[in-house]
Parts: C-alpha cells; structure tokens; sequence
C-alpha cells in the first residue's frame, strides 16, 4: 500500500491530511486551556483577552508570546511558569515555549482633550485630606510602574507643599533649561521627575493666587521635556481647589487614583474629591488605604490605629475598587525621608510587593479603557469663510 500510494502520489497527500487534522486538534486543546487560564492580574483568560499570539504548534512543540497589556517584569516567570504547566498537562504536548512581554497603548480620555505629545497615560494622585500619605503613595506608585518595565514621568503639582525632590533624593539638583523655553526633567532610579520644587525657593511662602496656580502647572506639564513616556504620574496638592479644577478641564488625564487613611474625617474629606473627578468626567481608578494597619516592630502585633475597613466601604459605596492596603510602617516613613522610597530602598521586600501590585492594578484599569487612535486619523481642520 505504501508503494502504491508513493507511486501514484497519494501518500503523502493521506499523511499530510491526517498530520493537518492532529496538528489542529491539539492546537483547539490548546486554546480551551488557554481560555480557561486567568490572569491573576486581570481577573481574564488570557485567550479572550487576546494576549495570545504566534500560538505555532510543530508536531507537539507549542510555541506562544504572550502579551500584556500593562508593565508586570516582576511576574513574566510566574505567567511563563503557570502556562507552560498547564500546557503540558496535553497528552501529545511535547513542550511548551512561552515568550511573554508587555505592551503599553495610549488611552482615550474623556471630554475631547488631546493627549499630552509622548505620553501614553496621565494618572494623578489624589486626596481630599493632607498628610494621608498622597506624596509617599505617588513616588512609590511611579516607582513601581517603571521596575515593572514602563517608561515613568513624575510631576510634582503640589505646589503648595512639594515634598518629591526630597523624597526621591533630588532636592540638591537643578534642572537644566534647554533654549530657555523648555526643561530638562531630572532622572533619578530611572524615572523622569518635575517639581515646581525645583523651580522655587523652599523657604519662601508661596501665595499662589488661582490664575497662577493654573499658569504652573500647565507650563511644567507642557515646557517639561518628558520624552516618550507609558505613564505620567501627577502628584496633585491635597483638597478639591484649582489645581484639581484645572487639571480636569485642561489636562490629558487618564483616571485618578485616591489616597486615604481608614478614619473618618480622612474618608469624608477623600470623598469629596472622588465626587469632584466624578463631576468632571475623570474616571476613578481606585482607592489606596494608607497607614491601614500597625504592625509592632517589637511583638509582631496589628492594630488598626486608624480605623478598619473605611477604604473598602467607601469603594463599595462610589462603586471603585480597593487597589491596595498599606500598613503604618516605620519603614516607609525613614525611606521617603532618605531620599529612597521603598520601591527601590526594599524592592524585594513586602512594602515594594504591595506597591507592585497597586501598580499593576493601576496599569491594568488603565488598559481597559478604550485606546486612542486620534494619531492614526488625519487631522481636519474646519475654517470660517
Ligand atoms: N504607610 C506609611 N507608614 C509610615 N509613614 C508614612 C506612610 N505613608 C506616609 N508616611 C509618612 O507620612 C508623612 C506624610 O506623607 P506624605 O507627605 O506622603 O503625605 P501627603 O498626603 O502627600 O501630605 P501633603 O498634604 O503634605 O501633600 C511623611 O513623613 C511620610 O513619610
């Protein structure tokens, strides 16, 4: 039969036919597992996410790259890890090559503001009360995104109190003025940092008036020379005035994120602002409880010196979601005012981890948004005759 058939050329058409037919089998069970496959980040398999590409079957050898749409280094081994022992789990798989990377898109905001020229997504930090840990929060959230992989900027709008040269260790330096027009961000653990810190004595009161609060912060966001950026994280000063007025109405931003400690006059106050971005069409991206619990130093005990609870309530009450607990910790406080935030102080310790998987959450609400596409269309310019 082998001979007749190689003699008349039928064989290897046969051969070719049933290898077509295993080879497609195995790949649909390939892709029922990866559709039921969740990514811990996003709740999603990855599958339907469609974070699956170059999904290449040869002859039981599955090869695939998968995609993420948010920065997550710290857990490209354990993404490997989880679908290559599920995959193998196949009978007729014979190995598994997982190649996972991750790729940050531009997203649409809201109200037909144009998006800021290089930088993909604007997220600001907020709170309605001060000292609930906004600053701490912010550094270490940019801090985060970046040793996750992205391309970070961090803009200190808190122009009443900017406390981020400081805590980022940069205090001594002066950005430089390219054609005394535009400025050069300081780099510093890899992230691009504004502040009108830099730009102002530190012992001088500042009375900022309305117009010229508005007139700063829109020049250090526009004359500042970012570069390419995934995300550009804005420290916003602590309450529901100007700042926060101007950088809805004028400003490119993506979502807020809400910093607030569990009581309740932190909670009332953290309301008010959650209400002011409702107000004005910026989207909520969640919530941070700061200072949730205490951990003794001594004895290992936790008490809820702040109260307990108050975060996840609040986000269950406005309909947001609790993105991350933050304990109060000593350690926290001596690395911000060293100049060296958690993040990168501890980066393997349980306080980056926490901050991580903010950042992820963060980056992840940021990617289901819609993206934007208005680079890809011609603009139309439409003239009184
Ligand atoms: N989880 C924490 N554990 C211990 N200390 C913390 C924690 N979070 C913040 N701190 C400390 O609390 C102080 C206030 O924090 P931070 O400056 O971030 O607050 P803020 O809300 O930005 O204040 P402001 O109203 O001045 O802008 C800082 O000394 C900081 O190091």
């Amino acid at each position: 039969m082998k001979l007749f058939g190689k003699l008349f050329g039928v064989e290897s058409k046969q051969e070719k036919l049933g290898n077509d037919a295993v080879v497609d089998l195995l790949l649909d069970e390939v892709k029922n597992v990866l559709a039921a496959l969740i990514d811990p980040d996003t709740g999603k398999d990855y599958l339907t996410s469609k974070n699956v590409k170059n999904l290449v079957n040869s002859d039981g050898a599955i090869s695939l790259d998968l995609i993420l749409g948010y920065p997550a280094q710290s857990q490209f081994a354990a993404r490997e890890a989880q679908i290559v022992a599920a995959l193998s789990q196949i009978s007729g798989v014979k190995s598994v090559a997982v190649k996972v990377s991750s790729v940050i898109t531009a997203h649409a905001v809201a109200r037909g503001i144009p998006l800021q020229k290089g930088v993909k997504n604007i997220i600001a930090v907020a709170s309605g009360k001060g000292g609930v840990g906004k600053s701490t929060t912010s550094v270490n959230l940019a801090l985060a995104l970046a040793a996750e992989g992205a391309k970070v900027g961090l803009l200190d709008a808190d122009i009443y109190g900017p406390s981020q040269p400081t805590m980022m260790g940069v205090a001594d330096l002066h950005p430089e003025s390219i054609d005394n027009k535009y400025i050069k961000p300081i780099e510093k653990y890899g992230v691009m940092n504004m502040s009108i810190g830099f730009l102002i004595d530190p012992e001088q009161p500042m009375v900022w008036r309305g117009p010229m609060v508005t007139q700063a912060l829109t020049q250090l966001l526009n004359d500042t020379l970012w570069g390419e950026l995934d995300y550009l994280v804005i420290d916003l000063p602590p309450g529901t005035g100007d700042i926060q007025l101007t950088l809805s109405q004028k400003v490119p931003v993506t979502g807020a994120v809400i910093v607030t400690t569990p009581q309740d006059i932190a909670l009332l106050d953290a309301r008010k602002g959650l209400k002011m971005f409702e107000k004005v069409g910026v989207p909520i991206l969640g919530i941070v409880e700061n200072m949730s619990m205490h951990v003794c130093s001594n004895c290992g005990h936790i008490e809820p010196i702040f109260g307990e609870g108050g975060g996840a309530k609040m986000s269950a009450d406005y309909g947001t979601e609790l993105i991350g607990k933050l304990p109060l910790d000593l350690s926290i406080r001596l690395n911000t005012d060293a100049g060296k935030p958690s993040v990168v102080a501890e980066p393997d310790g349980e306080i980056a981890a926490i901050y991580k998987a903010i950042a992820r959450k963060v980056a992840v609400k940021v990617a289901a948004k819609s993206q934007d596409f208005s680079s890809k269309f011609p603009k139309i310019v439409i003239q009184n005759t």
